[in-house]
């Protein structure tokens, strides 16, 4: 039935030169191109129906051909031609209602239906002006909010932001605390300068202007003395410093004080450093966040062109495609936050596609949006109850598919990065990892490629703790959590497994790079120095690697890497000592666990 569409041309993928105008009547005359195409399948599927006769597979198909055009030609400006096409859908969707039950007279209905599709299709050229279309009207560049309290910004957990030579100036009557949060964000790669008077704060921003202020509210001059200071700065300012305010207050009154003066952030005392630092990249991170990935579905080409252009032409970066067959290989490639459907698609509707999404575990939380041209609610419910997260009508206005596309990604984004982070060192959490490592382990094995799997664990802690106190070593942790980040490359995944122990998977190394590259984090890590109470002191780490494919399960990894650390500490710590076959889980050698699992 789809045989004429499928010799049809397929849209051209989007030029980045090219301009929407140019891309909008390009889709518009590929859609009036293949238009009597489609009509023809139509009618032949028409002429095919049996009256009198149940006939499911012809009255499905003939339902998801009306449909299509309904929508499309809506979206691309046809009305009539979208007033006819649903007239012929909901004639269809009758007869399935009543059991796929032919009555004899609507093959008849169908074909008059189908005879103004043609008088329309050939009309069409002059019928609409595709400037006064609805669904042509483009928003703007994709503007995205500042994140407000309680949100994390980066999208991508673990990944390291370029906070080098931000100056920041932190202002709090307590001096333990400043020179404490101090020291803490310094590990991050930020220049901090501590102030405990607001008058010392005020000479210091009229000299130099800093990247981000962080500032107390309760002062012994005032209890919202910080949210004054802050309005008169912004009084002086040209430009508004972004400041974040941190308090014991978590009262209504201190919170509308701060927001009033404008304060960007709000974190409550004791003060987590992870938070803090996530509001001041948020706030002062020079580089513009990642762009939502989206997914475009849609078994009408021009439709999911269409769609994928106008999310583009916002900034986004969009994906579109017409089999629903391709979806999940594309997603292993393609990172998307989001997933826009179509619901009725000849071979695999949208439901049906999000049920297969849904038992993937890592597609679990992917939002799906459905874009139909379906209005009833009861079905538009049915559709969402597999899982999906909402529902768009067509033709659908670009400004409200853009503002709905971003505001899920972006909430999703958010969900997602406080459920896979660790609370101290924003490092992945152990659950994250072993997932990671998981998907990591399944890639090296279809691509054929190698994968080392780290476990570090830093020597001796539990004497810098008694010594130094519990938040120096929480400053050793997040200075290593740090060292994995900054120093690693992209691709690899870096994540706190537990305590004092943080696991790596380097991505396509083999045994030997990956000990290069560790030892050499081990040498830079044990010159770092640590200060406590006016004393410096040094810490080093062990690190066990295991290889995939000498361990070839995520389990037999973890068991191997974590045997090598125990004799990397036996050893005399300080050092990265490799799997060996020894290590191999007993009741799994490596030929065992290729073939458990069939591959
Ligand atoms: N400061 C701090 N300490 C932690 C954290 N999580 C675990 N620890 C401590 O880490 C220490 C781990 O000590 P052990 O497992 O005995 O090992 P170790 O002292 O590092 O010695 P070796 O591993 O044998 O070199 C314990 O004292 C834990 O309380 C944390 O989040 N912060």
């Amino acid at each position: 039935m789809d045989a004429e569409r499928d010799k049809a041309p397929k849209p051209a993928a989007p030029d980045k030169a090219e301009s929407f105008q140019s891309r909008k009547a390009r889709l518009r005359a590929s859609f009036l191109s293949q238009l009597p195409g489609r009509l023809a399948d139509a009618r032949r599927a028409v002429a095919e129906l049996r009256a009198g006769e149940i006939e499911h597979a012809r009255l499905d198909a003939l339902y998801v051909l009306f449909h299509t055009l309904k929508g499309s030609g809506a979206t691309f400006g046809f009305r009539q031609i979208g007033d006819a096409a649903r007239t012929a859908e909901q004639a269809v969707r009758r007869a399935m209602d009543s059991g796929g039950h032919v009555e004899p007279t609507l093959p008849a209905e169908l074909a008059c239906l189908l005879d103004d599709l043609d008088a329309l299709a050939l009309a069409a050229d002059v019928q609409a002006d595709p400037d006064t279309a609805p669904g042509f009207e483009l928003p703007g560049p994709q503007s995205r909010p500042e994140p407000a309290p309680g949100q994390a910004p980066d999208a991508h957990p673990g990944q390291p932001a370029d906070r080098s030579q931000r100056m920041v100036y932190l202002c709090d009557d307590d001096p333990d605390l400043a020179a404490q949060l101090a020291g803490q964000l310094g590990c991050f790669g930020y220049r901090v300068r501590a102030f405990t008077t607001l008058a010392d704060l005020r000479t210091a921003v009229e000299s130099e202007r800093p990247a981000a202020i962080i500032l107390d509210i309760v002062f012994p001059e005032d209890e919202n003395a910080g949210p004054k200071m802050l309005a008169e700065l912004r009084s002086a300012e040209q430009e508004t410093i972004p400041c974040i305010f941190i308090s014991c207050r978590d009262d209504f009154e201190g919170r509308l004080q701060a927001v009033r003066a404008g304060g960007s952030a709000y974190c409550t005392k004791p003060i987590k450093t992870v938070e803090l630092l996530e509001f001041l990249d948020a706030l002062t991170n020079p580089h513009p966040p990642e762009p939502i990935n989206v997914l475009v579905v849609d078994d009408d080409r021009e439709l999911a062109q269409f769609h994928a252009t106008v999310l583009e032409e916002a900034g986004m970066v969009a994906k579109a495609v017409s089999n629903p067959e391709q979806v999940l290989s594309l997603l292993d490639t393609f990172d998307a936050d989001l997933v826009l459907m179509d619901m009725y698609m000849p071979d695999c509707s949208g439901p049906e596609l999000s049920r297969i999404l849904r038992q993937i575990p890592g597609h679990v939380s992917l939002p799906i949006i459905y874009v139909s041209s379906e209005t009833d609610v009861e079905r538009q419910h049915k559709a969402l109850a597999v899982g999906a997260d909402g529902f768009l009508t067509k033709p659908i206005e670009p400004a409200r598919l853009v503002a709905e596309v971003a505001l899920r990604a972006e909430r999703m984004r958010i969900l997602h990065s406080l459920m896979v982070r660790d609370g101290l060192t924003g490092l992945f959490n152990h659950n994250a990892i072993m997932q990671f490592l998981e998907v990591a382990v399944a890639n090296a094995r279809r691509g054929g490629t190698s994968l080392c799997f780290a476990m570090i664990d830093v020597d001796h802690f539990k004497s810098v703790n008694d010594t130094y106190g519990h938040p120096t070593g929480d400053q050793v942790l997040m200075a290593l959590s740090r060292t994995l980040r900054m120093r690693l490359r992209e691709d690899d995944l870096v994540g706190r497994y537990g305590g004092e122990e943080f696991a790596v998977v380097l991505n396509g190394a083999g045994v030997e790079p990956a000990k290069r590259i560790l030892d050499a984090l081990r040498t830079s890590f044990s010159n770092v120095t640590f200060f406590s109470d006016g004393q410096e002191f040094h810490c080093t780490f062990s690190v066990g690697v295991s290889d995939f494919p000498t361990f070839a399960t995520p389990d037999a990894l973890t068991e191997a890497a974590d045997r090598a650390l125990y004799r990397a500490k036996k050893g005399g710590r300080n050092r990265v000592e490799i799997a060996t076959e020894q290590d191999a889980l007993p009741e799994q050698s490596p030929d065992s666990a290729e073939t458990s699992d069939g591959s």
